[in-house]
């Protein structure tokens, strides 16, 4: 068991100095939870699941975890494959003391601690009697997924959906009301990548879930408005992309609806026929998005799917994907620029995988925020691979530096799973122990009513206010 002589994981945790608790404590860390982007099941929600085992809802899905086990040389039996839930958890317990500095090692024992109130480091001696009680923890009606999430005083969820979704377990949730506002995110990435091999045979399922034989880009547009309408009426008041950069290329009407048809007859478009009609399609969700009162989101930078071997074995999404290097401010500007100067430019979170970006997307936001909206263009938190201590303190400070952090809509978790929640606290503790140094330093006024105002409004208020959930 623990050899520690105190838990790794204590009231402190990040906090190095008076300031950075109080502003923990007294600002931050009783503020509700407003996730307003993952990618949590809808069904698991409407069903209220309780899982088996730890295993079950920690691992499963969780590609964060799954690159570093194989990072570790586990075998894929083990993280993806048939091997038993137990054996599955042994292996990750053996890997988490070799995550040292990677924020799952943060995450784990944070996680630990806040769901079942263990504060062991978790390792491979100790895997066999975790398993055991947190998965006979997670049996009980406290520690379903509304008991998890009420745990962690989440009050909403955004999750995402591809348009074709029915939106079936959104409807039950709302019915049944848990006390837990469940939105989703509209995700037409399909309808706009028309270099995907799938891409027709998506377009027919689109047409079929909008009740619309495409045979023309007109129709496409038709469907995806008949979808956004659908969507609105069960609530939906977001969308999401995840791209690899904005795309914006100079196009005619006819240029648009030769290529789609191109494409429908299954023949090759140039890489520009490509850009032209991604441009096109992407204004028209923005113009949209818009005239619905949506918030639009851009994850831009991906380079995924790089190991196509396992991609044919385990499909998208999981761990194969890395930070990109696409250029991103000309086109970025070009598309903003278009919707703004039609009056279209709704609410925009844009966020960047490419650290380097930082600085652009901070800049950038400034170029839109026209003084319609307090913060109406935001820097979007830490995505993926920068969403841990380092990445999300740079980009608080290009943020800070740049643009108005007292405005920043702040945290979001982007996963799948429903323990995942501690994100939350921890960024609220790296945000806290930010301003706390510097409160320290003199570079911030000891002002705790004015400084806490700006950790309130970050980790709730902001967000309140942004999304019309
Ligand atoms: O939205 C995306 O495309 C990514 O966030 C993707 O879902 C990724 O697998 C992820 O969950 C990163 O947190």
């Amino acid at each position: 068991m623990s050899t520690l002589t105190k838990p790794f994981i204590t009231d402190t945790f990040l906090l190095k100095n008076k300031f950075a608790e109080e502003l923990y404590f007294n600002f931050a860390e009783k503020q509700p939870i407003i996730d307003y982007h993952n990618h949590l099941p809808p069904k698991e929600i409407a069903e209220n699941r309780q899982f088996e085992n730890i295993t079950q809802v920690w691992i499963g899905g969780d590609h964060y975890k799954w690159r570093a086990m194989r990072t570790m040389g586990v075998n894929e039996k083990f993280i993806t494959g048939d091997a038993s839930d137990k054996e599955k958890f042994a292996a990750w317990a053996k890997t988490v003391p070799n995550t040292l500095r990677n924020p799952l090692f943060h995450w784990t024992h944070l996680e630990l601690a806040r769901y079942f109130d263990v504060y062991d480091l978790l390792n491979e001696k100790n895997a066999d009697a975790v398993y055991e009680n947190v998965s006979a923890q997670l049996q009980t009606p406290e520690k379903s997924v509304h008991g998890l999430l009420k745990m962690r005083n989440v009050e909403t969820v955004c999750t995402t959906e591809d348009p074709i979704d029915t939106l079936e377990y959104h409807q039950t949730i709302k019915q049944n009301n848990i006390g837990i506002t469940v939105s989703t995110a509209f995700r037409p990435d399909k309808t706009i990548l028309i270099d995907n091999e799938d891409y027709n045979a998506y377009i027919d399922k689109l047409g079929e879930s909008a009740g619309i034989e495409i045979n023309s880009y007109k129709d496409v547009q038709d469907a995806l408005l008949r979808r956004i309408e659908y969507f609105h009426a069960n609530g939906c008041r977001l969308c999401d992309h995840g791209l690899n950069n904005i795309s914006f290329e100079t196009f005619t009407d006819s240029e648009i609806n030769a290529i789609f048809e191109t494409k429908r007859k299954g023949e090759t478009l140039t890489p520009h026929q490509i850009e032209q009609f991604k441009t096109a399609i992407l204004l028209f969700l923005g113009e949209t998005y818009h005239s619905f009162g949506w918030v639009q989101q851009y994850h831009l930078g991906a380079l995924r799917n790089n190991n196509a071997r396992m991609l044919k074995v385990l499909g998208p999404d999981t761990g194969w994907d890395s930070i990109g290097d696409f250029s991103q401010a000309a086109n970025l500007s070009r598309f903003l620029n278009t919707l703004d100067s039609k009056d279209k430019l709704t609410k925009t979170i844009i966020y960047n995988l490419n650290p380097a970006d930082n600085e652009i997307m901070a800049t950038m936001i400034g170029n839109f925020n026209d003084g319609s909206v307090k913060g109406k263009v935001q820097f979007g938190s830490g995505w993926w691979f920068l969403d841990q201590k380092d990445g999300m303190e740079k980009q608080m400070n290009a943020l800070s530096n740049m643009g108005l952090i007292s405005t920043f809509v702040g945290m979001l978790t982007d996963s799948r799973s429903f323990l995942s929640f501690p994100r939350h606290e921890y960024f609220r503790r790296v945000l806290c122990n930010l301003l706390g140094n510097e409160i320290e330093s003199g570079e911030l006024p000891e002002d705790m009513d004015l400084v806490g105002k700006v950790v309130a409004d970050i980790c709730y208020f902001n967000a309140k206010e942004y999304f019309n959930f």
